[in-house]
């Protein structure tokens, strides 16, 4: 398995160049000895004796860049005007905005959409709340709350720093599902006020879904406010995290040619995504799961203070291994990483039985470097889009919320996400399985509606989806639009 790397860090300089003193190859020349990779240029003016040009450059790190950077400017002819990072400018002012879908072009359509008329759409939706659903953003948004207790791998970098992640997922939400998405950075870490500000929230929107909340939190959170509201609440790095974890498992089990039921598995991180993984791997057949956390694995010889911790230690292990990741990684056929960068060493890849999985899920750094595990492996997966086999719940919350709000699903049950997690890995067929391809590409347009579809059969299956499902002579008919 040949792993392809495909972007590094990009930077644009813009240079000022003395035409007597510098020609393009010479500048070529200073960027590829420098260890630069140039993959654009353009040029910005041409003045009488000097021209301005921006030339892209792929780099390995910011220190690399800077010492580019130094190379350029200290040679006769050259002038850094600045230096820009492709990323950061992607990320100016934003990467969202609200676009109205009617353009107001006089004074009735005014008084149509604004006050006076506007009245008797509210009026409605006071009389029949589930008109709501019909007549206002709320039948296709959803809200992406954080509060910035544990974005990405990066930890608690708080509500500010998260936003650019949030914004993500809502681009993510609306290029691949369809679904308008909406970031909100809550400025506090109290359970209690998280719950109460989202119930708040809650009439704008048709979901809800829960974003880089650390844990244990995030499961009394999510529980508190599924219970509470009537629409459907999700912690994406626990269940989106879990579906297409299980869809990648799945592929990559047929491929080795294994039972879910006879696979060793090691989870590593123990957290919002470990948890999830690991109930959804054991609800698909999985027997035999060992965790590890930072004081090594958890095992039903200790007892933990986190009822989560407590209820992992007496659900899973079955052989009841004590240790730490030395001690669990032994004979196993499926490494599990939802942790942090460097966990996974290639002496525990040695120790792992024949054909091993690796999923190195860690955000943005995994668990170890697909280029590292290569030579150890049968199966390598990351969380990053710039490696093939990537397992990121992007797979999972587009489609999933496209298929729970096209039927008004008042939850997002386990029949729901088995369901996704199945439409997933049937995306990819038994010809194209590979160890490159054990899971299709966000790109792949079948995922999303494969998703959708699935998620809304589950729906109307286990009687969660209320659309269309309205009696004749209810207020809250479908067909009444008043
Ligand atoms: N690929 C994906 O789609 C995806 C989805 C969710 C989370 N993640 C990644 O998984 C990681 C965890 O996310 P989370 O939301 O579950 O966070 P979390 O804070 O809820 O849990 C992280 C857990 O990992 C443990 N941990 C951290 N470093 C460790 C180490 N060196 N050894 C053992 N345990 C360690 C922590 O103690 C904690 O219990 C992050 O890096 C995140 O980016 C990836
Ligand atoms: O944001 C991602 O890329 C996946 C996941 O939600 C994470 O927290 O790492
Ligand atoms: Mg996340």
């Amino acid at each position: 398995m040949a792993i392809q790397h495909s972007s590094g860090l990009s930077l644009i300089f813009r240079l000022e160049l003395e035409n007597s003193n510098t020609t393009f190859g010479k500048l070529a020349s200073i960027i590829g000895e420098a260890g630069g990779d140039i993959i654009a240029v353009d040029v910005i003016s041409v003045a009488k004796d000097t021209v301005i040009r921006d030339i892209t450059v792929t780099v390995l790190d910011r220190e690399h860049g800077r010492n580019l950077s130094k190379a350029l400017d200290s040679t006769p002819g050259i002038r850094v005007i600045n230096v820009s990072d492709r990323t950061f400018l992607m990320h100016l002012g934003g990467k969202i905005e609200v676009t109205p879908k009617i353009r107001i072009k006089n004074r009735d359509e005014l008084s149509r959409v604004y006050t006076p008329h506007v009245a008797r759409v509210c009026e409605a939706i006071h009389e029949d709340p589930y008109k709501a659903f019909k007549l206002t953003i709320k039948r296709n948004t959803v809200a992406v709350v954080s509060d910035g207790t544990a974005v990405l791998g990066l930890g608690d970098i708080g509500p500010h720093a998260a936003m650019p992640v949030m914004e993500g997922k809502a681009m993510l939400f609306k290029q691949f599902g369809g679904v308008d998405a909406f970031p909100i950075c809550l400025d506090t870490k109290d359970p209690d006020e998280i719950v109460r500000i989202v119930k708040a929230i809650a009439p704008a929107f048709g979901g809800i879904n829960l974003e880089d909340i650390s844990s244990p939190r995030c499961f009394e959170i999510e529980e508190r406010l599924k219970e509470e509201l009537d629409i459907p609440v999700f912690h994406d790095d626990q269940h989106g995290t879990a579906v297409v974890l299980l869809a990648s498992l799945m592929n990559a089990a047929k491929l080795v040619g294994k039972r879910l039921e006879d696979l060793k598995v090691v989870v590593v991180g123990i957290g919002a995504a470990g948890v999830a993984c690991t109930k959804m791997i054991m609800l698909a057949g999985c027997k035999n799961v060992i965790g590890v956390d930072r004081d090594g694995i958890l095992t039903r010889t200790k007892t933990y203070e986190r009822p989560i911790w407590q209820w992992y230690a007496e659900n899973t292990n079955p052989e009841n291994i004590q240790g730490t990741l030395d001690d669990a990684i032994k004979g196993a056929d499926v490494f599990i990483g939802v942790s942090g960068p460097g966990v996974l060493t290639v002496d525990h890849l040695k120790k792992m039985a024949k054909d091993p999985i690796v999923f190195a899920m860690a955000n943005p750094v995994p668990e170890i470097a697909p280029e590292v595990a290569e030579p150890y492996v049968r199966v390598m997966a990351t969380g990053r889009s710039d490696y093939p086999n990537q397992i990121n719940n992007v797979l999972v919350f587009p489609g999933v919320f496209k298929g729970a709000l096209e039927c008004r699903a008042r939850t997002i049950n386990e029949e729901m996400k088995l369901a996704a997690a199945k439409a997933i890995a049937s995306v990819v067929s038994d010809d194209e399985l590979h160890e490159s391809y054990i899971i299709p590409s966000v790109f792949n347009k079948k995922v999303a509606e494969s998703v959708a579809k699935a998620v809304k059969q589950a729906a109307y299956e286990t009687g969660v989806a209320r659309r269309g499902l309205h009696k004749k002579g209810d207020s809250s008919a479908e067909k009444n639009n008043f």
